[in-house]
């Protein structure tokens, strides 16, 4: 069977071809595109990244599989949640595609490690409630119980995008042999465990280590054969990516602010309706949004795509610069 252009129809197919010319470039509108694919963003850009990496191809994957797999954990990300949505899953998995394709990390990974990538992006933060790690911990949710309070989202995101693959004619990875669906299944899990805010600080400093070991050694930082520096870099490009809002062309981060910030006051309306310390940032009577964006700039997303950068230089310089701009910009507007 042929399947539209994209995986999915649009009310507007000459305005979606526009759009997704840019599917390699960074600050592509992925709102226009729900707008464009009736609030399918996540599939239109999987299925669009995955035809043209010709992974579909190289792994013997059938499109209708694939279609039905994207479609099917599209609808288990929550529309009425503001951030953790399609769109978001949509975002992260375009800004990993662009940054598979920096020019310091060509032939570094294999097709196998790519496609693993792109799914972990995909399913990465799936049916996620919008509400913290903490407030799941906090409240003392089946949730956390079932996780033991470690790494409570990021587990469930992962064990519902595994279960979705047992749905019929959903299984886009039946095509593959044992072994490389072992490893598939391996490196999906440790990158959806990695956009974990806990780990930040530990990745942050484990590939600094790598960054310095490797410019000790001479050895060109990233011709290395070895398996786990090249899962210590798909780790911090999709941790990357998942803070990339601040790095992005302002009108598009302006409206994952004002995403992620609906989010979190709605966790702050639910816990002091609950008479629960109200998380920081969380309460929309006393929340400073600006102040907020340049702290998280300053402590988290700066210092992230500093490490990120000095390993793919001189790629990532046009990233850093829009994240400067940003940054001056929200500090500009702090009332
Ligand atoms: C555009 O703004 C943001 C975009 C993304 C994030 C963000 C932080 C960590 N992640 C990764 C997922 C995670 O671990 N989370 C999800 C957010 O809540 C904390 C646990 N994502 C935060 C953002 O702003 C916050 C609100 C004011 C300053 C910080
Ligand atoms: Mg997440
Ligand atoms: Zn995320």
């Amino acid at each position: 069977i042929m399947h539209p252009k994209y995986g999915v129809d649009s009310n507007d197919p000459e305005h979606l071809d526009e759009i997704m010319a840019d599917i390699d470039k960074w600050g592509i509108d992925i709102f226009e595109i729900g707008q464009l694919t009736n609030n399918r963003p996540m599939t239109t850009v999987t299925y669009t990244i995955l035809a043209k990496r010709d992974l579909l191809r190289a792994f013997n994957i059938c499109s209708t599989t694939m279609l039905n797999y994207l479609m099917t954990a599209e609808d288990h990300y929550r529309p009425e949640v503001p951030y953790h949505n399609g769109y978001h899953a949509a975002d992260v998995t375009q800004s990993c595609h662009v940054l598979l394709s920096l020019p310091a990390l060509e032939n570094l990974f294999t097709d196998l490690e790519i496609l693993a990538t792109i799914f972990a992006s995909c399913i990465h933060d799936i049916d996620h409630p919008g509400f913290t790690n903490n407030y799941f911990i906090t409240t003392g949710s089946d949730l956390a119980l079932m996780y033991n309070d470690e790494s409570v989202l990021e587990n469930h995101h992962l064990a519902v995008a595994f279960k979705l693959l047992q749905q019929t004619d959903c299984d886009f990875l039946a095509s593959l042999p044992t072994k490389s669906r072992q490893i598939l299944r391996r490196i999906v899990i440790s990158l959806v465990l990695a956009t974990d805010m806990n780990k930040h600080m530990d990745h942050v400093a484990h590939l600094k280590t790598m960054v310095e070991a490797r410019k000790l050694s001479g050895a060109d930082i990233l011709s290395q054969e070895n398996y786990s520096d090249r899962l210590l870099i798909l780790q911090h490009m999709i941790h990357c990516a998942d803070l990339s809002n601040p790095t992005k062309p302002l009108p598009l981060y302006k409206k994952w602010t004002d995403a992620i910030m609906e989010e979190f006051f709605r966790q702050g309306d639910a816990e002091r309706e609950r008479e629960l310390d109200i998380s920081p940032m969380c309460d929309r009577l006393t929340a400073t949004v600006e102040k907020s964006q340049v702290g998280f700039i300053d402590y988290i997303v700066h210092p992230l795509w500093d490490t990120w950068a000095e390993l793919v230089e001189p790629g990532c310089r046009e990233i850093i610069e829009s994240l400067e701009y940003n940054r001056d910009w929200y500090y500009n507007a702090v009332p």
